[in-house]
């Protein structure tokens, strides 16, 4: 099966240090969390799947990609409606002073309703919620149709219903594409995720989350001890 984003001996270097060493990864059809601390190199390799950061060596291969930064990386001061503004995920294919043609404006329709936002096409995205504008960017990430989805720390600052949306939603669009998630959040992704990889700097483990049960892997992504409650929070050790 071809995998939808792999990469092999992936090495790269930021202001002249390096920030990924050695990283393999394949993945394939699911939902998979990248878990980390601060600094690990998550937005770097999802960048680097993008195509946005040099690699000192290494191979990156990958069909289509639809990339949901994180939030406070997007400003939406602008007076754009929602259907605007998925649109503006197909610039490039539609070239930047051409019009949309209907095929278009119907693949941007196609992607909000799959992100269930279809009602709202006409409003205008300053006045919808966190949760709701949260939707609007995947929205603008799917309207590519991409083989592998990478989304940056996408629950930062939404409440919990509204990170239970997106989760079913990611769930859902995970069942025929790759769904790549940044998170800070380790025990949301250890019971909705396929697959987790443990990442500092380089891939410490992966797999499903049944099968990352050694506290000491934790420990050692995470750079913390045995009394840490992040062993805890994750059952691992006991309380
Ligand atoms: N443009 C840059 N120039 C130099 N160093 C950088 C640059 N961007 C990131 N770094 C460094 O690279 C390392 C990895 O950063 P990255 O943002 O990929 O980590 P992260 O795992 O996404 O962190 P966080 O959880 O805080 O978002 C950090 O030490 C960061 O300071």
């Amino acid at each position: 099966m071809t995998a939808a984003l792999e990469m092999t001996g992936v090495c790269a270097d930021l202001g002249g240090r390096p920030v990924l060493r050695d990283v393999d990864l394949r993945l394939e059809t699911g939902f998979t969390a990248l878990l980390g601390p601060n600094g690990a190199g998550k937005t770097t390799l999802m960048r680097a799947a993008l195509g946005l950061v040099p690699l000192r060596s290494g191979t990156v291969t990958s069909g289509t990609t639809g990339y949901v930064p994180q939030r406070h990386e997007f400003t939406w001061d602008f007076p754009a409606s929602v259907e605007d503004a998925v649109l503006s995920g197909l610039v490039r294919r539609i070239g930047l002073f051409r019009r949309p043609t209907v095929a278009h404006w119907r693949a941007a329709w196609a992607a909000l309703d799959q992100v269930r936002l279809g009602d709202l096409r006409k409003r205008p995205v300053g006045e919808l919620s966190g949760g709701q504008r949260q939707r609007v960017l995947v929205a603008r990430a799917l309207v590519l149709e991409p083989a592998v989805l990478l989304l940056d720390e996408p629950f930062t600052g939404l409440d919990m219903p509204a990170q239970e949306t997106l989760t079913e939603l990611f769930t859902e669009i995970a069942r025929d594409r790759s769904v790549l998630m940044a998170t800070h959040d380790l025990v949301a992704a250890a019971y909705g995720c396929d697959r987790l990889i443990l990442l500092n700097r380089t891939v410490i483990a992966c797999g499903p989350p049944a099968s990352l049960k050694d506290p000491g892997i934790w420990m050692r992504t995470f750079d913390v001890g045995p009394a840490s409650h992040l062993l805890k929070a994750l059952d691992l050790v006991e309380a």
